[in-house]
């Protein structure tokens, strides 16, 4: 059995448009959190979308054991955790309910009981029990991006798959959600894939990036190793700084942009 999720000569795009083609990512471990970077348009969304089965593709993808490629949508949403860029719709159903419907879809194995011990969990583990109650249409973005996120995370599956999920999210929900979805990947031994554009929260909490530009996959592995300025200029066309702050710890520091064809 390999373990973690491969995908190989993978392509997709849309009926005027090729955005992979023959596209293969290094194998992505169990527990490993992995950023998705690339300038706007160069098809991170497209990417995950192709993966969670709502995008045609050709090529091979598989999770632990499980030939993804293969699978029905019904059957591959039991393994893989989709969030969105689009915030979950403001509908009057409150947000308990919006997790419930979510989880009952893809776990139809587990008692009324189970489930709702599994939403209680969830809902601790973001520390949005004070939402449960409130329809999605009176929460705020933010709000109703953390309510998605506990939908894909009550659903255990094995690949999440998250869409910019920091993007309407403060300093302080940021690292809420990104310690929730490392906790959590950890102790499944689940994989994330997420697309972001903070490189800065890629660098500091992501295991593996990888990182597109306009010529497909630019550089994959470790943040510390792959995020150079040189890198950066070939991918967004910025001069940026790599530098260490007083932990340490490297952060990018963008100065300029050198060339605006990159994009
Ligand atoms: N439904 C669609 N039909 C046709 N083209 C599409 C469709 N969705 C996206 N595209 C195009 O595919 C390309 C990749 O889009 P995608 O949304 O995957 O990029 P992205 O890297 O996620 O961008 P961003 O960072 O701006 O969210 C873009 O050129 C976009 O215009």
């Amino acid at each position: 059995m390999s373990a973690g999720f491969t995908l190989n000569h993978f392509s997709t795009g849309y009926r005027k448009r090729r955005i992979f083609e023959q596209l293969s990512l290094p194998t992505l471990p169990p527990g490993s959190l992995v950023a998705v970077l690339g300038p706007n348009a160069v098809g991170k969304s497209t990417l995950l979308k192709a993966i969670a089965g709502l995008q045609p593709f050709s090529g091979r993808m598989q999770l632990n054991d499980i030939d993804l490629a293969t699978l029905s949508g019904a059957a591959r949403m039991r393994h893989v955790g989709y969030l969105p860029q689009t915030l979950p719709q403001a509908t009057t159903l409150v947000a308990y309910e919006a997790v419930l419907s979510a989880c009952r879809a893809v776990r139809p194995d587990l008692s009324r009981t189970e489930i709702d011990a599994l939403i209680e969990r969830v809902f601790d583990a973001l520390a949005i029990r004070s939402l449960a109650l409130r329809p999605l249409s009176e929460l705020s973005g933010g709000q109703r991006q953390m309510v998605g996120l506990a939908q894909a995370i009550a659903r255990q599956p094995a690949l999440f798959l998250l869409d910019e999920p920091t993007s309407a999210l403060d300093l302080r929900w940021q690292l809420a959600l990104i310690d929730t979805v490392r906790a959590v990947i950890a102790e499944r031994q689940a994989v994330c894939l997420m697309a972001i554009h903070d490189i800065n929260l890629a660098l500091r909490f992501c295991d593996q990036v990888l990182l597109f530009g306009n010529g497909g996959l630019l550089a994959a592995g470790d943040p510390q190793d792959v995020i150079t300025p040189d890198v950066l200029r070939a991918a967004y066309g910025v001069e940026a700084r790599v530098e260490h702050c007083s932990l340490g710890r490297p952060v990018v520091l963008s100065d300029r942009v050198s060339d605006l064809s990159a994009n």
